[in-house]
């Protein structure tokens, strides 16, 4: 076989150019991707190179991992020695090898970001400094950044001798690497500053792996930092076969440290370097490429370059504008329904893509009251993460003070100085007495072999949950959640993890509000009992294990890098949501969210949704948002609104039902008996009757969609509009 089949003039140069610095830079799909493959392939096969000279760095191990079985299935066996991995991992393996020579044991851990808030607390503590003022949070955010700029506490310190705060911050970096040291352990940012210092401070362990990464492949090279850039740089500097591949309009993590002079200064840098431009993208249908294209420019201090495809004009890039995010959630569903059966596609040809992580959970509610699996990429199911459990499991255990599995989750979430083996001798007495560890833990002083401290902290939990048990019977469930939440300190507890995560897991908790509130509107019985049932419900269906099952794909537009699939949904674009108004104050920021934007758009293959809600719940919070500035950068004529025509064809079934069916309108009833059922399928449904919802009044359905499982009802609520509804779960009455 040949590796230069199936590759433009341009690619084929790139292939070939297999000696010196080159740098690809090249717009999305424009085959950068398939350019590093074709080229290792080209480099084994061809040129005889050693798969074990051979270094491809990758932004995740998913992308590694294709990486190799996209070459595989170009040169069949023996690409295993090729090292291919992201930076962390390759330097893990590296640091296995040689990190003694640096003071640390070969064992080393790497501590997670809750160890490593343990640790920056204890210095602060030790230097004597208020953690109010030194906030752990932000000091951690500041190690990094000094990691990610390989600048050495001592370093620091001496820069900014002379002001105060600052050279504290300081001591606290210096503190915290010797802890790290005195525990053999390394934290992630660590593991290639380290391995920088392992190259620079023992020469002959640099040349060892100069020698052996003859050929070096970086792919998303937009996205690196100072510190990987000096890695890169220190491994390729004696043979220079370097050859990396990006976009600078796809640096999409600045706020990690991403350095887009890294891509911008290549040829600086890089003394001869070659540099190859892709123009011609095999990805996008014209239209998408063009969307794509009036976006990203709208950004300053690019390198111009404008993308081309030989690809079909394609569909109009549909936008739909929602009532809410319910209603935008069940679009989505109705559309790959429906899409799937016409156009015979997989449900992998689909992704939905949106800003923040707890947007996901309206959709996934949706998809699974439709019976249509999914998974989510790179992060966890809503249902599944694990502050959502914790909430839960005070909430099941309030609710049934004898269920053990609850208790042990919590009873020492967040943490209340309940160790193991309280917990162990607290299960001991239980099992003798054939209790519940709830009961047992009422009468703790009879326990044997407890300390005062357990004692004094196992009652001053009992009292927490009886004060909620008492809370149950008064409060609605949105008001009982808020309370265990602020009681129980656990947004605090999450704030002082870590910073990139915790703002993300303290909206999911907001957004766990936002289920109460949905529930309070539309659920008749509105007891804890019925709150803990509608959730299982759905978190049960979540828990089936996906395997190589048919999904949908669900992620952020962050983690959609790279990838591609025939269509995609664009959800949320509005002003706040995205661009994120964290964005509204730097020029630089908004720019970023506009590489995210761009992105997002060419992941699409064929089909480009992009939806947004005019009224919207996300954290608990309702809010009205305008339409994305995105959106109006793209030329109107690329664009089909199909919220005028879904009003337009759905009232028109609504006024032929009306004349065919007659319905009168309704001037007065008696509601005794009138409800035959809720949510139950045997309800006497058909289009033109009219029903009654708590909220909405009173409505005429408008039409009906059967999906052979359930059925979707349109129903024109008076003064309200339409609005869309699962039978099975519809909390309507028929009047008529
Ligand atoms: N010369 C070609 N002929 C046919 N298909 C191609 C060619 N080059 C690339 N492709 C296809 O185009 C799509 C995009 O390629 P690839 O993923 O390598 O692009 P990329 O530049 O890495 O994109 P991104 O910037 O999004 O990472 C892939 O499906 C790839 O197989
Ligand atoms: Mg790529």
């Amino acid at each position: 076989m040949n590796f230069l089949d199936g590759l433009n003039d341009k690619q084929r140069e790139a292939v070939l150019a297999t000696e010196g610095p080159l740098l690809i830079l090249a717009g999305a799909g424009s085959g950068k991707t398939r350019v590093l493959t074709h080229r290792i392939a080209h480099l084994i096969k061809e040129k005889g190179v050693s798969p074990y000279n051979i270094l491809a760095l990758t932004f995740t191990n998913k992308a590694a991992n294709e990486m190799k079985e996209r070459i595989s299935n170009l040169i069949g066996d023996g690409i295993d020695a090729v090292w291919a991995g992201t930076f962390h991992s390759i330097c893990v393996r590296i640091l296995r090898r040689d990190i003694e020579r640096l003071g640390y044991g070969s064992n080393f851990v790497i501590f997670d970001t809750t160890d490593q808030k343990t640790l920056i607390k204890d210095c602060i503590k030790e230097l004597d400094l208020s953690e109010k003022l030194y906030e752990p949070a932000a000091m951690m955010s500041f190690i990094g950044s000094q990691k990610d700029n390989l600048i050495q506490p001592d370093t620091y310190i001496n820069q900014n001798y002379r002001d105060f705060r600052e050279r504290q911050k300081g001591e606290v970096y210096s503190l915290y690497q010797k802890k790290l040291k005195q525990n053999n352990a390394l934290d992630f940012d660590d593991l290639i500053g380290k391995t920088i210092e392992l190259f620079r401070k023992h020469g002959d362990r640099l040349e060892h792996y100069q020698e052996r990464f003859k050929y070096i492949l970086v792919d998303e090279y937009q996205d690196t930092n100072r510190a990987q850039y000096e890695l890169i740089n220190l491994l390729s500097k004696k043979y220079k076969n370097i050859c990396v591949v990006g976009d600078d309009d796809q640096s999409i993590y600045k706020f990690r440290g991403a350095d887009i002079r890294n891509i911008l200064d290549f040829e600086k840098d890089y003394l001869n370097a070659r540099v190859i431009k892709l123009e011609q993208n095999y990805r996008s249908t014209k239209t998408i490429l063009n969307a794509a294209n009036q976006v990203i420019e709208n950004n300053q201090g690019r390198k111009s370059k404008r993308l081309w495809t030989a690809n079909d004009e394609g569909c109009l890039i549909k936008t739909y504008c929602a009532e809410n995010e319910y209603d935008e959630a069940n679009f989505i569903v109705d559309k790959i329904k429906e899409i799937s059966k016409e156009e015979d596609k997989k449900l992998s040809d689909f992704a939905i893509l949106y800003r923040t992580n707890a947007q996901s959970r309206v959709i996934e509610e949706s998809f699974v009251k439709s019976n249509i699996p999914y998974k989510i990429v790179g992060g966890h199911k809503f249902y599944d993460r694990k502050e959502i459990k914790d909430i839960i499991a005070y909430l099941r255990l309030i609710q049934n003070p004898v269920d053990d599995y609850a208790f042990k989750r919590i009873v020492n979430v967040p943490k209340r100085g309940i160790g193991k083996t309280s917990i162990d001798r607290l299960e001991q007495y239980s099992l003798k007495k054939g209790e519940s560890l709830y009961n047992a833990m009422l009468d703790c002083d009879e326990i044997p072999g407890l300390t005062q401290r357990a004692k004094d902290s196992l009652s001053s939990f009992s009292s927490l949950i009886r004060k909620f048990m008492a809370m149950k019977e008064i409060f609605s469930v949105e008001d009982l959640i808020e309370n265990i939440i602020d009681s129980i300190g656990y947004i605090e507890e999450i704030r002082q993890e870590d910073s990139i995560q915790a703002e993300s897991r303290v909206e999911n908790i907001r957004e766990f509000l936002s289920v109460a509130v949905n529930f309070e509107q539309t659920s008749e019985e509105k007891t804890l009992e019925a709150f803990l049932a509608n959730i299982s419900l759905l978190s049960d269906i979540d828990k089936t294990d996906d395997g190589d099952r048919d999904t949908v794909t669900l992620m952020t537009f962050h983690s959609a890098k790279g990838l591609e699939f025939p269509v995609v949904f664009m959800t949320g674009m509005e002003e706040s949501l995205f661009p994120t108004s964290r964005a509204y104050f730097s020029e630089d920021d908004m720019e970023e969210e506009r590489r995210l934007c761009y992105v997002g758009i060419t992941r699409a293959e064929e089909n480009l949704y992009m939806t947004r809600a005019t009224s919207r719940m996300l954290y608990g919070k309702t809010g009205n948002n305008s339409m994305s500035r995105f959106l109006k950068e793209i030329p109107q004529e690329l664009m089909e609104d199909l919220s005028d025509n879904k009003m337009k064809s759905t009232f028109s079934t609504w006024s032929k039902a009306s004349n065919s069916e007659s319905p009168k309108y309704f001037t007065g009833y008696t509601v005794e008996n009138t409800r035959k059922s809720i949510g139950a399928v045997d309800l006497d449904i058909h289009v033109g009757v009219k029903v009654k919802h708590k909220d909405w009044g009173i409505g005429t359905v408008v039409a009906i969609k059967d999906d052979g499982n359930d059925k979707q009802l349109s129903i024109a609520f008076e003064g309200q509009g339409i609005k869309k509804l699962m039978l099975s779960f519809a909390p309507i009455e028929v009047i008529s």
